[in-house]
């Protein structure tokens, strides 16, 4: 079996759904829901503690079955299980793509050239596990005898974003140790940081898939000169652990052999906080958070794996989305949580939605005449409400927003969570109908300004309510958004795994850094002649 390989627009679906399009430009949402009481029940999906109520789109049961046509003509149930049975799906650097290996059950079977690798993860799991034990419960010490009271991530992109943004997330489930994260190569984020830690009681985490990636190994070199202007080079082997596929490297930098994590090559970056890459996740709130969240992740793979797509919530959030980016040409998704902590969300989700599927080439090595990959943005609600929604409800462009809430607060405080959740509510209310002319005429506005109030109304919007914020229901939220992704590079037929359009840049900056080493000239075009140069002299 190997990945199906079909260009989206010759398919019979989406030639249906073209002709569809072409009826549908003045289809009012609010008229959808007036002609059929039952659309809010019939468009949504009730799932564990997942109510997701996709009835606020611009759809009807026919573009819902030509979508689901969609799905069965790019074959995606064998696509799935090309992923799932460990097939070299990411064929651009030959590798397989098994994050959900990592969340999988002990009795569970992953085959990597034909070797299951569940034992080998559950070993690293374990050795998270200890690890997470000791430095939480302080036996675990410092070069001076004392306990850890803080630990660096030093990483970036996926070796940042993902554990990052899930210890914010999960920051009421924290326990004592306070969790820092390094990432830029811009000197000011790596000092503004040790300056305030003890070296003495400060444990460094160093993640990097490759252990090649220029800002991890810069800020991970000058906080080893800072820590050894305090301590001996033998105290490293106590405040410095990694997680990379290079051990050799790692070991060559200097970190003792016994405090390597490893991870492997079947498991892309950005989809690795599953791995040890988590480990920072599991020493913030305890390996049974960070195991919680593994599992609900396992529970989402399950349901995707299995569900009919009709009702499986992954795919049928990839096909409302193939809907607006690739008929009514939305340029960008909004997703808005509405909860404080999950802050980064649409930052992490960038990485994976806009590396995974920002790409202009087939599975066949041609270029596409279609468009792919989804601009991704969003903050938390009610703060966004009062910066960027003005633009979502009146301005010109269309923009899809997945709405994330919970129905239960963490603190309990019901008067703030009325609050907050009226809004939540509200706002998919207020972008779905809309107010008319007459509606604003009625209130008795100012006759001048009439127009100004006027809100056209039908902007698409899912709604995703989940009971709580938990380790358990942010992995299956997480995991849903892996999956959305998956559906759409099947659908697009792009291989979504490489991420061979950062190279570019990287290079270049070697070259750059080199010219200011040696103080030579290589060329390059007059802008960044005068930008060097204007560097140069800034710098003397
Ligand atoms: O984990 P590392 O090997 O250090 O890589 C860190 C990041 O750098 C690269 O530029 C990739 O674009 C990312 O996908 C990756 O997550």
């Amino acid at each position: 079996m190997s990945l199906p390989n079909i260009n989206p627009t010759t398919t019979k679906s989406w030639k249906s759904l073209e002709e569809h399009f072409k009826t549908f430009k003045d289809v009012h949402m609010k008229d959808l829901f007036a002609k059929d009481s039952n659309r809010a029940n019939k468009f949504t999906i009730k799932w564990e503690d997942f109510y997701v109520d996709f009835s606020k789109n611009r759809i009807t049961e026919e573009t819902f079955k030509y979508l689901l046509q969609l799905a069965d003509e790019v074959k995606l149930k064998e696509a799935i299980k090309s992923q799932f049975s460990g097939e070299i799906i990411n064929k651009t650097e030959g590798r397989a793509v098994l994050h959900a290996a990592l969340r999988a059950p002990e009795d569970a079977s992953f085959k990597v050239d034909g070797i299951n690798v569940i034992p080998e993860v559950f070993k690293v799991k374990q050795k998270i596990e200890s690890f997470t034990n000791e430095v939480v419960n302080g036996y675990r010490k410092g070069f001076t005898g004392q306990a850890f009271t803080d630990i660096v991530n030093i990483g970036i992109g996926g070796s940042d974003l993902g554990p990052a943004m899930v210890v914010d997330s999960l920051k009421y489930y924290k326990n004592r140790l306070t969790t820092h994260f390094v990432s830029n190569v811009d000197g000011d984020h790596v000092n503004g940081i040790i300056k305030n830690l003890n070296p003495e009681t400060t444990l460094f985490v160093i993640v990097s898939k490759t252990f090649t990636t220029q800002e991890t190994l810069s800020n991970a070199n000058t906080i080893k000169e800072w820590f050894l202007k305090s301590a001996e080079e033998k105290d490293i082997a106590k405040h410095f652990v990694a997680v990379s596929t290079n051990i050799s490297k790692v070991k060559a930098f200097g970190v003792d052999e016994n405090n390597v994590f490893p991870m492997w090559d079947w498991v892309g970056g950005r989809f690795s906080l599953w791995s040890a890459v988590g480990l920072s996740i599991s020493l913030a709130i305890g390996y049974k958070n960070f195991d919680a969240l593994l599992k609900g992740a396992n529970k989402m793979d399950e349901h995707f794996k299995s569900e009919d797509f009709s009702s499986n919530i992954p795919a049928v959030l990839a096909l409302i989305s193939i809907w607006y980016n690739n008929f009514f040409k939305a340029e960008s998704e909004a997703v808005i949580p509405y909860s404080q902590y999950l802050n980064q969300f649409a930052t992490y989700l960038q990485q994976g939605i806009m590396e995974s599927n920002g790409k202009s080439i087939d599975r066949n090595g041609n270029t596409i005449d279609y468009q792919t990959g989804t601009i991704i943005w969003g903050e938390p609600g009610t703060n966004s409400q009062h910066a960027f929604f003005q633009l979502i409800h009146q301005g010109t462009k269309l923009i899809p927003a997945d709405f994330i809430g919970f129905t239960t607060s963490l603190y309990g405080n019901e008067d703030h969570q009325d609050k907050l959740i009226s809004n939540f509510l509200a706002q998919t209310e207020a972008l779905l109908n809309g107010k008319t002319k007459e509606e604003v005429i009625a209130e008795g506005t100012d006759e001048k300004i009439i127009p100004f109030k006027v809100f056209e109304g039908n902007k698409p919007t899912n709604t995703i309510f989940i009971n709580k914020l938990t380790p358990e229901s942010l992995g299956k939220l997480i995991a849903m958004y892996e999956h959305k992704i998956f559906v759409q590079g099947i659908i697009w037929n792009i291989f979504s795994y490489d991420q061979f359009g950062v190279e570019l840049g990287k290079q270049l900056a070697t070259k750059i850094l080199q010219e200011f080493k040696n103080n030579s000239n290589n060329e390059h075009d007059s802008s960044t002649v005068n930008l060097l140069n204007y560097y140069k002299k800034a710098a003397e």
